[in-house]
Protein backbone atom coordinates (compact mmCIF):
# COMPACT_ATOMS: atom_id res chain seq x y z
CA UNK A 1 0.00 0.00 0.00
CA UNK A 2 1.08 3.23 -1.10
CA UNK A 3 0.02 6.03 1.72
CA UNK A 4 -0.78 9.21 0.31
CA UNK A 5 1.15 12.06 1.75
CA UNK A 6 -1.69 15.16 2.54
CA UNK A 7 -0.24 18.64 1.86
CA UNK A 8 -1.31 21.63 3.92
CA UNK A 9 -0.81 21.20 7.74
CA UNK A 10 0.20 18.44 9.46
CA UNK A 11 -2.78 15.90 10.46
CA UNK A 12 -1.72 14.18 13.67
CA UNK A 13 -1.87 10.18 13.00
CA UNK A 14 -1.29 10.00 17.00
CA UNK A 15 -1.96 12.79 19.49
CA UNK A 16 -1.04 12.47 23.06
CA UNK A 17 -3.53 14.30 25.26
CA UNK A 18 -2.24 15.24 28.62
CA UNK A 19 -1.20 11.45 28.78
CA UNK A 20 -0.34 10.13 32.27
CA UNK A 21 0.68 6.45 32.34
CA UNK A 22 2.30 4.44 35.25
CA UNK A 23 2.67 0.66 36.53
CA UNK A 24 0.64 0.08 39.82
CA UNK A 25 2.28 2.55 41.77
CA UNK A 26 4.85 4.35 39.45
CA UNK A 27 4.06 6.89 37.06
CA UNK A 28 5.85 6.08 34.33
CA UNK A 29 4.97 8.99 32.32
CA UNK A 30 3.09 12.15 33.56
CA UNK A 31 0.96 14.78 31.63
CA UNK A 32 2.52 14.05 27.94
CA UNK A 33 1.38 16.27 24.74
CA UNK A 34 1.81 16.22 21.32
CA UNK A 35 1.37 14.74 18.22
CA UNK A 36 2.74 12.51 16.01
CA UNK A 37 2.01 14.16 12.26
CA UNK A 38 0.78 11.25 9.91
CA UNK A 39 4.03 10.66 7.50
CA UNK A 40 6.76 11.10 10.50
CA UNK A 41 9.45 9.76 11.25
CA UNK A 42 10.08 10.21 14.77
CA UNK A 43 12.95 8.35 17.26
CA UNK A 44 12.02 8.44 20.53
CA UNK A 45 14.92 8.96 23.19
CA UNK A 46 15.77 9.43 26.34
CA UNK A 47 17.96 7.45 29.34
CA UNK A 48 16.47 4.07 30.68
CA UNK A 49 13.72 4.12 32.57
CA UNK A 50 12.21 6.94 30.56
CA UNK A 51 8.97 5.56 29.91
CA UNK A 52 9.62 4.83 26.11
CA UNK A 53 8.56 1.40 25.78
CA UNK A 54 5.96 2.02 28.45
CA UNK A 55 4.61 4.78 25.85
CA UNK A 56 4.86 2.40 22.74
CA UNK A 57 2.61 -0.07 24.83
CA UNK A 58 0.13 2.43 25.36
CA UNK A 59 -0.19 3.97 21.60
CA UNK A 60 -0.27 -0.05 20.50
CA UNK A 61 -3.14 -0.59 22.63
CA UNK A 62 -1.46 -2.61 25.71
CA UNK A 63 -1.81 -0.29 28.40
CA UNK A 64 -4.50 1.92 29.44
CA UNK A 65 -3.66 5.63 30.21
CA UNK A 66 -4.10 6.66 34.19
CA UNK A 67 -5.48 9.85 33.09
CA UNK A 68 -5.67 11.94 29.79
CA UNK A 69 -6.17 9.80 26.60
CA UNK A 70 -4.51 8.75 23.20
CA UNK A 71 -6.22 9.92 20.25
CA UNK A 72 -5.33 7.56 17.06
CA UNK A 73 -6.75 9.17 13.79
CA UNK A 74 -9.91 6.89 13.34
CA UNK A 75 -8.55 6.64 9.60
CA UNK A 76 -5.67 5.23 10.81
CA UNK A 77 -7.51 2.88 13.79
CA UNK A 78 -6.80 -0.57 12.32
CA UNK A 79 -4.10 0.26 10.65
CA UNK A 80 -1.57 0.04 13.27
CA UNK A 81 1.53 -2.46 13.94
CA UNK A 82 3.96 -2.79 16.41
CA UNK A 83 7.18 -4.68 16.97
CA UNK A 84 8.09 -4.87 20.62
CA UNK A 85 11.13 -5.26 22.00
CA UNK A 86 13.09 -8.56 20.88
CA UNK A 87 13.27 -10.19 24.84
CA UNK A 88 9.30 -9.55 24.81
CA UNK A 89 8.82 -12.21 21.97
CA UNK A 90 9.29 -15.52 22.25
CA UNK A 91 9.80 -17.02 18.52
CA UNK A 92 10.68 -20.22 20.06
CA UNK A 93 7.73 -22.42 18.02
CA UNK A 94 8.74 -24.32 15.43
CA UNK A 95 7.23 -22.32 12.68
CA UNK A 96 8.84 -21.54 9.19
CA UNK A 97 10.59 -18.33 8.42
CA UNK A 98 7.96 -18.06 5.31
CA UNK A 99 5.03 -18.91 7.95
CA UNK A 100 5.97 -16.33 10.67
CA UNK A 101 6.12 -13.86 7.46
CA UNK A 102 2.88 -14.95 6.21
CA UNK A 103 1.54 -14.14 9.87
CA UNK A 104 1.71 -10.55 8.83
CA UNK A 105 -1.14 -11.08 6.42
CA UNK A 106 -3.75 -12.58 9.17
CA UNK A 107 -5.60 -9.63 10.36
CA UNK A 108 -6.61 -9.05 6.52
CA UNK A 109 -6.92 -13.02 5.47
CA UNK A 110 -8.24 -14.70 9.04
CA UNK A 111 -5.10 -17.24 10.74
CA UNK A 112 -7.15 -19.88 9.21
CA UNK A 113 -7.71 -18.59 5.48
CA UNK A 114 -4.45 -19.97 3.24
CA UNK A 115 -2.43 -17.52 1.08
CA UNK A 116 -3.46 -17.64 -2.44
CA UNK A 117 -0.49 -17.90 -5.61
CA UNK A 118 -0.46 -13.59 -4.74
CA UNK A 119 -0.04 -13.95 -0.97
CA UNK A 120 2.90 -16.77 -1.60
CA UNK A 121 4.68 -13.99 -3.80
CA UNK A 122 4.52 -11.38 -1.72
CA UNK A 123 6.27 -13.21 1.12
CA UNK A 124 8.94 -14.23 -1.36
CA UNK A 125 8.66 -10.41 -2.45
CA UNK A 126 9.23 -9.56 1.55
CA UNK A 127 11.67 -12.36 2.62
CA UNK A 128 14.03 -10.94 -0.60
CA UNK A 129 13.52 -7.24 0.45
CA UNK A 130 14.98 -7.99 3.98
CA UNK A 131 17.41 -10.31 2.55
CA UNK A 132 16.35 -13.69 3.02
CA UNK A 133 15.71 -15.43 -0.26
CA UNK A 134 16.04 -18.94 0.23
CA UNK A 135 15.69 -19.32 4.27
CA UNK A 136 11.41 -19.44 4.02
CA UNK A 137 11.60 -23.09 5.07
CA UNK A 138 14.08 -22.45 7.43
CA UNK A 139 12.36 -23.02 11.33
CA UNK A 140 12.45 -19.33 12.78
CA UNK A 141 13.55 -20.91 16.05
CA UNK A 142 17.02 -21.40 14.04
CA UNK A 143 17.72 -17.96 13.16
CA UNK A 144 20.31 -15.62 14.24
CA UNK A 145 19.60 -12.68 15.85
CA UNK A 146 19.98 -10.45 12.65
CA UNK A 147 18.06 -12.73 10.52
CA UNK A 148 14.94 -13.31 13.45
CA UNK A 149 14.63 -9.30 12.89
CA UNK A 150 15.32 -9.15 9.63
CA UNK A 151 12.39 -11.84 9.02
CA UNK A 152 10.36 -9.74 11.95
CA UNK A 153 10.25 -6.66 9.41
CA UNK A 154 9.12 -9.01 6.61
CA UNK A 155 6.22 -9.86 8.50
CA UNK A 156 5.86 -5.48 8.84
CA UNK A 157 6.17 -5.76 5.35
CA UNK A 158 2.85 -7.91 4.84
CA UNK A 159 1.06 -6.12 7.59
CA UNK A 160 1.27 -3.19 5.24
CA UNK A 161 0.36 -0.65 8.19
CA UNK A 162 -0.18 3.28 7.69
CA UNK A 163 1.35 3.24 11.72
CA UNK A 164 4.53 1.43 12.44
CA UNK A 165 5.92 1.10 16.27
CA UNK A 166 9.22 -0.44 16.85
CA UNK A 167 10.63 -0.74 20.12
CA UNK A 168 14.29 -0.72 19.99
CA UNK A 169 14.36 -2.49 16.59
CA UNK A 170 18.37 -2.44 16.23
CA UNK A 171 19.12 -4.11 19.50
CA UNK A 172 21.66 -6.68 19.12
CA UNK A 173 22.06 -6.43 15.77
CA UNK A 174 24.96 -6.25 13.07
CA UNK A 175 25.78 -3.19 11.34
CA UNK A 176 24.90 -4.40 8.14
CA UNK A 177 21.03 -5.81 8.80
CA UNK A 178 20.92 -2.59 11.13
CA UNK A 179 21.92 -0.29 7.61
CA UNK A 180 19.38 -2.61 5.39
CA UNK A 181 16.57 -2.07 8.15
CA UNK A 182 17.25 1.15 8.50
CA UNK A 183 16.70 1.48 4.53
CA UNK A 184 13.62 -0.44 4.59
CA UNK A 185 12.28 2.00 7.65
CA UNK A 186 13.52 5.19 5.01
CA UNK A 187 11.58 3.24 2.05
CA UNK A 188 8.29 3.10 4.19
CA UNK A 189 8.58 6.79 5.58
CA UNK A 190 9.21 7.32 1.39
CA UNK A 191 5.66 5.88 1.11
CA UNK A 192 3.73 8.13 3.42
CA UNK A 193 3.87 5.61 6.92
CA UNK A 194 3.88 7.28 10.20
CA UNK A 195 7.22 5.83 11.81
CA UNK A 196 7.99 5.81 15.41
CA UNK A 197 10.89 3.84 16.70
CA UNK A 198 12.37 3.98 20.26
CA UNK A 199 16.36 4.08 19.86
CA UNK A 200 19.48 5.02 21.91
CA UNK A 201 21.74 5.76 19.45
CA UNK A 202 21.61 9.79 19.02
CA UNK A 203 23.90 9.56 16.18
CA UNK A 204 21.54 7.29 14.18
CA UNK A 205 18.72 9.61 15.00
CA UNK A 206 20.32 12.65 14.14
CA UNK A 207 21.01 10.76 10.70
CA UNK A 208 17.84 9.11 9.79
CA UNK A 209 15.12 10.81 11.82
CA UNK A 210 13.75 13.78 11.07
CA UNK A 211 11.67 14.20 14.50
CA UNK A 212 12.65 13.14 18.20
CA UNK A 213 10.52 12.74 20.83
CA UNK A 214 13.09 13.35 24.06
CA UNK A 215 11.60 11.67 27.67
CA UNK A 216 12.67 11.72 30.67
CA UNK A 217 9.29 10.35 32.97
CA UNK A 218 7.84 13.89 31.40
CA UNK A 219 8.66 15.17 27.53
CA UNK A 220 11.72 17.00 27.46
CA UNK A 221 11.48 17.94 23.77
CA UNK A 222 9.69 16.97 20.83
CA UNK A 223 10.08 18.12 17.33
CA UNK A 224 12.95 18.43 14.96
CA UNK A 225 15.60 16.10 16.32
CA UNK A 226 18.39 18.49 15.55
CA UNK A 227 17.35 20.79 17.78
CA UNK A 228 15.19 18.46 20.47
CA UNK A 229 18.76 16.75 20.68
CA UNK A 230 20.69 19.77 21.74
CA UNK A 231 23.30 19.00 24.77
CA UNK A 232 21.02 20.68 27.36
CA UNK A 233 17.78 19.14 26.79
CA UNK A 234 20.24 16.06 26.99
CA UNK A 235 21.55 17.18 30.55
CA UNK A 236 17.86 18.16 31.38
CA UNK A 237 16.86 14.60 30.50
CA UNK A 238 19.48 13.00 32.15
CA UNK A 239 19.06 14.92 35.49
CA UNK A 240 15.15 14.06 35.73
CA UNK A 241 16.01 10.85 34.94
CA UNK A 242 18.64 10.45 37.96
CA UNK A 243 15.66 11.64 40.21
CA UNK A 244 15.89 15.67 39.58
CA UNK A 245 12.89 17.92 39.98
CA UNK A 246 12.26 19.96 36.21
N1 LIG B 1 5.75 -4.24 33.36
C1 LIG B 1 6.11 -3.31 34.24
N2 LIG B 1 5.73 -3.40 35.52
C2 LIG B 1 6.09 -2.46 36.45
N3 LIG B 1 6.86 -1.39 36.15
C3 LIG B 1 7.27 -1.25 34.88
C4 LIG B 1 6.93 -2.20 33.86
N4 LIG B 1 7.49 -1.78 32.70
C5 LIG B 1 8.16 -0.64 32.99
N5 LIG B 1 8.02 -0.33 34.28
C6 LIG B 1 8.59 0.86 34.95
O1 LIG B 1 8.18 2.02 34.23
C7 LIG B 1 9.25 2.95 34.13
C8 LIG B 1 9.52 3.23 32.65
O2 LIG B 1 9.99 2.03 32.05
P1 LIG B 1 10.15 1.87 30.47
O3 LIG B 1 10.44 0.44 30.21
O4 LIG B 1 8.99 2.47 29.80
O5 LIG B 1 11.45 2.77 30.21
P2 LIG B 1 12.35 2.90 28.93
O6 LIG B 1 12.52 4.35 28.67
O7 LIG B 1 11.81 2.08 27.82
O8 LIG B 1 13.73 2.30 29.47
P3 LIG B 1 14.92 1.47 28.77
O9 LIG B 1 15.67 2.44 27.91
O10 LIG B 1 15.74 1.04 29.95
O11 LIG B 1 14.31 0.32 28.01
C9 LIG B 1 10.45 2.33 34.85
O12 LIG B 1 10.48 2.85 36.15
C10 LIG B 1 10.11 0.85 34.88
O13 LIG B 1 10.67 0.22 36.00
Amino acid sequence: MVVSQASGPAVPAIELQQLWLGWRDRIAVRDASGAFPQGSMTAVVGPNGAGKSTLIKAMAGRLSPIRGRIRIDPEIAGELACLPQSAELDLDFPVSTFDLVAMGAWHRLGAWRGLDEAGRDAVEAALRAVGLAGLGRQPVNTLSGGQRQRALFARLMLRDARVILLDEPFAAVDRATTEDLLALLHRWHGEGRTLIAVLHDLDMVRAYFPQALLLAGQVVGWGDSGQVLCASNLHLARHLCAGGAA
